[in-house]
């Protein structure tokens, strides 16, 4: 054991070789770990809104308007303080914008590129010389840091300040020196960003965004039931594959798989077009936006009804070949009668919407047409063999799991499957029996595996798991008694549409509960918190997106715009920043230009969900703790120097 300390120590001692070194870092870190805490931001159900996505990214939910305010106060009118916002947001394009009319730009340059500056050094205070030095953008980094550190030893900032920023005009450079100040105060409100999950679908950008969060300095991301749709997808899974075309299909977003992905849909839209080109496929209308011109949404219409019954062709066969998943209530086609146009669901009898199937035999339904097996065949290729994909996938798979502990927070997408009674519901996977975290640890590692095992059953396993964890009743990430997809397209009666939430959304006002959920995952309850999304928060309703007096918060982003008019408002997003917790609400997001135009912003509300006493510093935090180990660490090496245990390496 000791001979084991002693090799650790000497490992220590290549990186700091003398008391010197060792000293150093020990004051380093411990300057840390008295500077408050970074401020972190959460964000849910984005659903592909790339364009609201981006811009709460830039305004960090308010982030950026409360370093403005702290700055000048009273000093600036609220009128000069949002157009320095949306400078902030937006430098090039309001630059461009000011540009118009501006008959002194020299002047405007000047006075906003003093404000940038002060700004920016309120943001960089809170971080070390490091940090802030790693975070620079490299054109300018040198003279950003000589006009954001403050030297006590000049006589003359002011005119030394001037000099600076004259010459940068001088020279032409004002514009992209905007820019970068711009970027790096971005960049510095915000420490570290969370995805809470549901990324893709409905919106016409997810691929953006994933481009977008691949560039960030800091994510992580709890995948929704929505994502591990898409990695399934990747991965090959053929339910999977379907849905995700259907969800497409749907909301008029053909374009992400084809010129975002660049994934070849020709012989599914030949297929469609040959099989039901005089179907009226009523039943397939999109939701969402007017963006598709007439022919195209013929053929939207077409594809869309034809994938979706290749969906529920390969999800029936494979429920039937699983009756381990126990979801053979959910296997719909062999129900329908298919002369008189019903289906017998419950010992109900329901007619259908659109009896038209001229893909389905009525003693075989779950069998593929030839022509349907060889589309699913290249669709399966073509998925699997997309490079941006297969990226993205991996950038998920890297940066994500399915839920995650931080500084005192569990996140996760969906819920923690209860019973009635609040208690955990044990849930059968693959022949053991898993509940509350062992669930969340057995499904992750079968994502995992359906993509890196090397073992093809395993594989296949995996793979298969990823569409159970997309619509299973027992998934987390789903958390409904059913996926009614079948019955919303067909049948008329709205009592077949209805899903069921799983207890945990009735049960999260119970503290008992809540505690349970938070002592399963490791957290101590007192002071904890859950923050999940996926369920929208119907504010109109008079619902709240906070539970169990601030324990939990559902803070769904609301970001879809398909689902702004149910719910009344654009959703939610959280700040918790070293004074606390703070939710924001959202007004729904109207664009860029308008962004730009306006100066409006889509917070609109803020609610303070925790404000501490104490501002909350670096030493609190997980990262807080991973130092204090390292000081200790450090500590005993230094104590091995002058003990003679290790010697000093000069
Ligand atoms: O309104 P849409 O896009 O048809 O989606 C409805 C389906 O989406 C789900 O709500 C799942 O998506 P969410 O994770 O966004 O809730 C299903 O329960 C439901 O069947
Ligand atoms: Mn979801």
């Amino acid at each position: 054991m000791k001979e084991l300390e002693t090799r650790y120590l000497e490992r220590l001692s290549d990186l700091y070789p003398t008391i010197a070194a060792a000293s150093t870092e020990i004051i380093n870190l411990q300057a840390i770990l008295n500077l408050p805490k970074g401020t972190e931001h959460f964000l849910t159900d984005i659903h592909g809104e790339w364009e609201a996505f981006s811009h709460v990214l830039k305004n960090g939910s308010g982030a950026v308007r409360s370093k403005i305010e702290d700055v000048f106060g009273y000093t600036l009118g609220k009128r000069e303080k949002q157009e320095l916002a949306t400078l902030i947001y937006y430098p090039k394009e309001k630059t461009e914008q000011v540009k118009r009319t501006e008959k002194h730009m020299e002047d405007w340059y000047k006075i906003q590129l003093y404000r940038l500056i002060e700004v920016s050094k309120r943001a960089a205070s809170k971080y070390t010389r490091s940090k802030v030095r790693k975070a620079l953008p490299k054109d300018f980094a040198y003279v950003i840091e000589e006009l954001i550190t403050e030297k006590a030893e000049l006589h003359d900032k002011e005119s030394y300040y001037n000099e600076i920023i004259q010459t940068i005009i001088r020279i032409g450079r004002a514009e992209e020196f905007i820019c970068a100040i711009a970027d790096l105060i971005q960049r510095l409100v915000i420490d570290h960003l969370h995805i809470v999950g549901d990324i893709y679908d409905r919106g016409p950008g997810p691929h953006i965004i994933m481009d977008k969060l691949m560039t960030y300095h800091s994510v992580d991301i709890q995948w929704g039931n929505h994502d591990v749709l898409w990695m399934g997808a990747a991965a090959g899974q053929r339910g999977c594959i379907a849905n995700v075309i259907r969800i497409c299909a749907r909301y008029g977003n053909l374009d992400i798989l084809e010129d975002g992905y660049g994934i070849n849909l020709l012989p599914l839209a030949n297929f469609a077009l040959r099989i039901y080109g005089d179907d009226p496929c009523t039943c397939f209308r999109r939701k969402g936006s007017e963006r598709l011109q007439k022919a195209e949404m013929e053929m939207n219409l077409r594809m869309h009804k034809a994938i979706s019954v290749i969906q529920f062709k390969v999800e029936g066969k494979l429920i039937l070949q699983h009756p381990e998943f126990q979801m053979e209530e959910r296997a719909l086609l062999h129900r329908i009668d298919y002369k008189k146009g019903t289906i017998l669901l419950d010992g109900k009898e329901y007619p259908l919407k659109d009896d038209r199937f001229p893909t389905i035999d009525p003693a075989a339904p779950y069998e593929l047409t030839e022509e349907e097996e060889e589309i699913m065949e290249r669709l399966e290729k073509a998925f699997a063999g997309c490079e941006k994909l297969q990226n993205h996938m991996r950038f998920l798979l890297a940066k994500g799991g399915l839920y995650k502990v931080y500084n005192n927070n569990l996140l996760y997408h969906g819920c923690v499957p209860l019973r009635e009674d609040g208690s955990l519901k044990e849930v059968q996977l693959c022949g053991k029996s898993y509940r509350g975290k062992s669930l969340y640890d057995a499904l992750e590692g079968y994502v995992r595996k359906g993509f890196f095992a090397l073992d093809e059953q395993e594989k296949e396993q995996g793979k298969n798991i990823m569409w159970c964890i997309w619509q299973h009743p027992d998934s987390p990430l789903f958390g409904k008694d059913k996926m009614a997809t079948f019955e919303r397209y067909f049948i008329e009666a709205k009592e077949t549409h209805l899903e069921k939430k799983n207890p945990y959304y009735e049960l999260l006002e119970k503290e008992a509960v809540v505690d349970e959920i938070l002592e399963e995952f490791g957290l101590h309850p007192e002071g904890a918190h859950i923050v999940n999304g996926h369920v929208p928060v119907k504010c109109k309703n008079g619902e709240s997106p906070i539970k169990c007096n601030g324990k939990v918060l559902v803070i769904d982003g609301g970001f879809s715009r398909a689902y702004q008019k149910e719910t009344g408002i654009a959703g939610y997003t959280l700040v918790y920043n070293s004074y606390g917790l703070v939710l924001v609400a959202h007004e729904p997001f109207e664009s860029k230009e308008a962004a730009v135009e306006k100066g409006s912003d889509i917070h609109s509300d803020y609610m303070v969900v925790k404000r501490v006493t104490e501002r909350r510093l670096v030493g609190n935090t997980d990262i807080g703790t991973e130092l204090k180990e390292q000081v200790a660490d450090l500590e005993s090496l230094l104590a091995a120097y002058r003990s003679g245990q290790v010697i000093e390496k000069l």
